[in-house]
């Protein structure tokens, strides 16, 4: 994948345990013929602590950790909601919105509450995704997509997750839970932030040997 020849990967690790996550970057590479391995695969791996401000941060983080840990190649993402009329929350703090507990149903709830009587035309709002890929004790980078829609009144489809339920979707007349994966991955903050990743991967590296 990812262009150059002598530069060829088969496998990428990604550093979560967000298993929506992990399907949506199965599908994501698997057009490129890499096969995806996450913190699923590797259970004895270290819980890294979200304690950055920024997305950016965290998913250095998280990257940084898990590739000195496992002495490879590691791309991780933090990702979240931000919504324009609760002042860009819940933010870095979107999958423990509604507690530690991590729960998508609590987090969807707290959201639509605060919002209760804001006009839709006032419940801008946009996914962000921060991707980091660190080569173990050499580099790290970071890059970032978003998506834009809006915060629907009530939840509407099954598919993908997190808030996936009540984030419409302008352009596309449905919520993102509505969308099928193959057309989210097309449009999402996940989809737009890996584009990127895509456009620089052959910098990233200073060596053939550094890619296995
Ligand atoms: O509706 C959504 N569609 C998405 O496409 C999406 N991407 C992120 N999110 C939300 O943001 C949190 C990430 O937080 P996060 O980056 O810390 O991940 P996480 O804690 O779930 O797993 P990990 O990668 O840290 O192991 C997630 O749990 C979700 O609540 C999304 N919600
Ligand atoms: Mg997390």
């Amino acid at each position: 994948m990812f262009g150059k020849s002598g530069r060829t990967v088969k496998e990428v690790i990604i550093a979560t345990k967000n298993a929506g996550k992990v399907k949506e970057f199965q599908t994501l590479f698997a057009e490129k013929g890499v096969e995806v391995k996450s913190l699923l695969d590797f259970e004895n791996a270290p819980d890294v602590e979200e304690t950055g401000e920024t997305f950016a941060e965290n998913a250095i983080l998280k990257a940084e950790t898990i590739a000195n840990y496992l002495n490879k190649v590691v791309i991780a993402d933090d990702s979240g909601l931000a919504v324009d009329a609760l002042d860009g929350r819940p933010g870095v703090y979107s999958a423990r919105y509604a507690g530690e507990h991590k729960n998508d149903k609590e987090n969807i709830a707290k959201v639509l509450e605060e919002l209760k009587g804001v006009p839709f035309e006032k419940r801008t709002a946009r996914f962000h995704c921060a991707l980091a890929v660190a080569v173990p004790r050499q580099r790290t980078v970071v890059v970032e997509g978003t998506c834009e829609g809006y915060i629907a009144e009530t939840q509407t489809g099954t598919n993908g997750f997190g808030y996936d339920p009540i984030f419409y979707v302008p352009e596309k007349q449905k919520t993102m839970a509505e969308l099928s994966k193959e057309e989210k991955n097309k449009i999402s903050h996940r989809a737009n932030a890996l584009k990127k990743l895509e456009k620089i991967w052959d910098e990233i590296f200073d060596t053939e040997e550094q890619v296995k």
